[in-house]
């Protein structure tokens, strides 16, 4: 839907939210009740909220598909409808956990799984420009399970005006967390990095957001590679925490162009994925480090990256009172500290969403809630100064 017309909205409503993100550790899924219109200082609270891992079987048919080559449109066309089922079973379960019936609830809002995000415009055969992404997990699927009016593939909408169809979650940022006098960052901490900046008082076109570059997704590849079958996250940090951070392996890492680009940007698990990993872990032989090291200077380039990204381009605009930092990366206390490091000196407080009260957990699968709302709405709910699209579209697909 690139405009829609504005429907009538109940009061208030139940709004069911699915993410399942770049690190594909599973589903979140929340409930929340919305009240008021979505794109005018709405009140969210979260009733209910569950991560459901995705069974072994198709995290790994998720992480094969991330190779183009791999991804015949038979398995594609499998996976699609596989993840729609599975998202379903996550809604359905989280609405039980809410005591509600899926009657009583207005919408759901899947994020889908990303399995090729090309926001770099590339040419066709014809002469034309164009950038594309393929989002897995099929709405019709979803509604037909459920019997619950479903949104999906939110960021093609503002790909087909001009935007890089990422990041979506500052329009909901800005809705939820503004301040007239404080400046906020708004760091998530997932697979990728990415930052949103809420200068005091900002109207929605000042809200500027861009990944900042690998989240969790270097630690957990290396992690999953250096100790196979045992491990595939480093647990609140505690190999980084034994490790040395290798000074010289930083210097060749910070080489990478990503960090020196100016904002708008996106970038993902085709930079910074398994190929990226290899290239580590050739790194590593050459330098001599031990697994430890490694996997603490990969958790340092990602608070050097925040860091970086803040002086670069953040700081010089606007300077912060404080960031909040949500994603699973928050939960890991090495990086917590690291990025502490990096931004205290600079007078930027580092807080987590639980020390102000909310959910890092919830917080991506909230906005997909609130998200679907406005586009049961026909509110458009892209941020054109934070996608670089031309214009705000109303995203997403609605199966009813
Ligand atoms: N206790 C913990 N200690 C260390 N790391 C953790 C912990 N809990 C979660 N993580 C990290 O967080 C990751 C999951 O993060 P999250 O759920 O925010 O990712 P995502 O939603 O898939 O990503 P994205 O926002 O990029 O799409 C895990 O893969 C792991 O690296
Ligand atoms: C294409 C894609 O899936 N991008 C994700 C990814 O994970 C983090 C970062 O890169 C962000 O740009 C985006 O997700 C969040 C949910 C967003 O759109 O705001």
């Amino acid at each position: 839907m690139v405009s829609g017309k504005k429907l009538p909205l109940p009061d208030s409503r139940y709004v069911v939210g699915l993410m399942s993100g770049t690190s594909v550790d599973g589903i979140d899924a929340a409930v929340v009740r919305i009240e008021g219109r979505p794109d005018a200082a709405p009140r969210v609270q979260l009733i209910a909220f569950a991560n459901t891992p995705f069974p072994a079987s198709a995290r790994e048919e998720i992480f094969a598909l991330f190779d183009p080559k791999a991804a015949t449109l038979d398995r594609v066309g499998r996976l699609n409808v596989w993840l729609g089922e599975l998202y379903a079973e996550a809604a359905l379960a989280v609405i039980a956990q809410a005591a509600l019936r899926p009657s009583e609830i207005y919408a759901i809002g899947s994020h889908g799984q990303t399995i090729l995000h090309m926001p770099e415009r590339v040419r066709t055969p014809d002469g034309r420009e164009l950038s594309f992404t393929v989002q897995l997990g099929e709405g019709a699927v979803i509604a037909a399970r459920t019997g619950i009016p479903s949104v999906t593939d939110f960021r093609i909408a503002d790909m087909a005006v001009g935007g890089q169809g990422a990041p979506l979650v500052p329009f909901t940022e800005y809705m939820l967390y503004r301040e007239d006098n404080r400046t906020l960052l708004l760091q998530n901490i997932g697979g990728i990095g990415n930052v949103t900046v809420l200068p005091a008082g900002c109207a929605p076109e000042e809200v500027t957001a861009f990944d900042t570059g690998p989240g969790n997704m270097l630690i957990d590849g290396l992690v999953s590679r250096l100790y196979p079958g045992e491990r595939t996250m480093d647990t609140d940090g505690l190999i980084a925490r034994s490790g040395t951070v290798s000074s010289e392996l930083m210097d060749w890492l910070k080489q990478e162009a990503y960090y020196r680009l100016p904002p708008p940007k996106s970038t993902g698990r085709e930079k910074f994925g398994s190929g990226y990993v290899d290239l580590l872990l050739t790194k590593r032989a050459e330098l001599g480090l031990s697994a430890e090291d490694l996997v603490a200077t990969a958790t340092y380039l990602t608070a050097w990256s925040i860091g970086d990204a803040y002086r670069q381009f953040i700081e010089p605009k606007h300077r912060a009172d404080e960031m909040i930092v949500g994603g699973g990366g928050s939960y890991n206390p090495a990086l917590m500290d690291m990025l502490a490091r990096e931004l205290g000196p600079l007078g930027v407080a580092v807080r987590t969403q639980e020390d102000v009260g909310l959910s890092s957990d919830a917080k991506e699968a909230v906005a997909f809630a609130l998200l679907a709302d406005c586009t049961m709405a026909g509110i458009p709910s892209n941020l054109p100064s934070v996608t670089g699209a031309s214009r705000p579209v109303v995203l997403g697909k609605i199966s009813y």
